[in-house]
């Protein structure tokens, strides 16, 4: 696609106040930081009784940092219910952060009004999981696409509609369904409705939450396809947030792995696959075998989780997933091991990590529920999630351009 093509024509908006302390005036290069986040918490407060009183409070985010360079995109994985859609409406200001900050190109949003995060709404835009629920069904697809235009206030040249048919022509679908309704795509069309949404003003960041989780395997490698070509056409930087690594695997630069509201691994993909530090991801990765023959034989390596993610009212003390960690000593249930960068590249928070040096070296003695905390697993349990792993990198590897879906027809392995 040319550079005319692609540019999105919106009138100056007027400069948007300049916070003290901004330390970006253009677009960062590819490879600066884009994002900043430090010290994020979010605790959604728990009441009762007839006066409301808070009595706990979730801890959905508890206190992480990281940062997203321009043009990368930072896959975000863990179990469901460790904070990873928390955090990504906090970075995109859908929520109030409890504490931290948010820094976006220099400038400190965390506590932006309304009007004032109005501009840096057009930067920053989020997918949805499920493309059933986040398109209006009343609404066709040229009001649900065209909606960013109106609520910005924003006519782009040649009118909304004919931007509106570019932008589902960008995305693969085709530009004569404008006047149609939610209801006549597939499941895979929708999810591409939302892309479209999301990209009607040239956002530099996208957040996607689970952007295919909801959708038939197959479609899913498409869907991650076009991810992946919109990004190298246009330019953006992504967080991709995934329950497992089977989809952030093949188009994440850095992955950061959450548990009970932190960070505990944060390191370079390759790294990651390599050599994980954690326990926790190390579990995460034995779970989403690669589709590898060779790998037959480490069957030993293979770590099944035990029981649920603990509740984020009231987190285990020390590291938090020493309740889990078939590692975990005395020092793991006191102190909160912090996140530091054990290796070029690579960030862990544990006093026993994989692959690299013991950091609480005299303490040796197992706890009881270490010796009980993982069990192997059957081939047959990791066979499904290798099969979306062998799908996705099959298809982003290819190098042919996005398989349009056209056909409005709904697919029927698409439910
Ligand atoms: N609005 C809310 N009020 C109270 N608790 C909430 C709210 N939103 C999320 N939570 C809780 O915060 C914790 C983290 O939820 P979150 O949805 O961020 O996790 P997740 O890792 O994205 O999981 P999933 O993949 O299931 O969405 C969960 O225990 C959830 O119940």
């Amino acid at each position: 696609m040319s550079d005319d093509e692609k540019a999105v024509t919106i009138p100056a908006q007027g400069d948007a106040p300049k916070e003290e302390g901004a330390t970006l005036t253009k677009d960062p290069a590819p490879g600066e930081v884009l994002l900043r986040v430090s010290g994020l918490k979010k605790h959604f407060p728990i009441k009762k009784g007839l006066l409301q009183r808070q009595v706990g409070a979730v801890h959905a985010v508890d206190g992480i940092d990281f940062e997203v360079r321009s043009g990368e995109t930072l896959g975000v994985v863990g179990e469901s219910g460790c904070g990873k859609s928390t955090m990504g409406r906090l970075i995109t200001r859908l929520l109030e952060p409890t504490a931290g900050k948010v820094e976006f190109e220099g400038r400190d949003i965390t506590h932006l009004g309304v009007s004032a995060m109005r501009p840096m709404r057009r930067d920053v835009q989020m997918i949805f999981q499920d493309p059933y629920s986040s398109l209006n069904p009343r609404h066709t697809i040229g009001t649900i696409v065209g909606a960013p235009f109106k609520l910005q206030g924003v006519e782009p040249e040649g009118g909304i509609k004919k931007e509106v048919q570019r932008l589902l022509e960008v995305v693969g679908l085709n530009p004569e369904h404008y006047n149609r309704y939610p209801h006549e795509f597939s499941g895979g069309q929708r999810q591409r409705i939302g892309i479209a949404r999301a990209l009607a003003l040239n956002p530099k960041l996208v957040v996607a939450d689970e952007p295919v989780s909801a959708l038939d395997v197959s479609i899913q490698a498409q869907v991650v396809n076009l991810l992946d070509d919109l990004q190298q056409e246009l330019g953006l930087t992504y967080v991709i947030i995934a329950h497992d690594l089977s989809v952030v695997r093949h188009v994440s630069d850095r992955i950061a792995v959450m548990y009970l509201g932190k960070i505990v691994e944060l390191s370079d993909r390759d790294s990651l696959y390599k050599a994980p530090m954690h326990p926790y991801t190390k579990a995460l990765m034995s779970a989403v075998p690669i589709p590898d023959p060779r790998r037959k034989a480490a069957k030993s390596e293979r770590i099944l989780l035990k029981g649920d993610v603990p509740s984020p009212i009231s987190p285990p003390s020390g590291c938090r997933f020493h309740t889990r960690c078939w590692k975990a000593t005395q020092i793991c249930t006191t102190v909160e091991p912090p996140l530091v960068e054990l290796k070029p590249g690579q960030q862990v928070a544990c006093h026993h990590p994989e692959n690299f040096a013991d950091q609480a070296p005299q303490d040796t003695v197992l706890l009881t529920v270490a010796k009980e905390a993982a069990e192997l697993v059957a081939d047959e349990v990791l066979a499904e999630s290798a099969e979306t792993s062998a799908a996705v990198a099959a298809e982003v590897t290819k190098e042919t351009d996005v398989t349009k879906e056209t056909d409005v027809t709904k697919d029927a392995n698409d439910k």
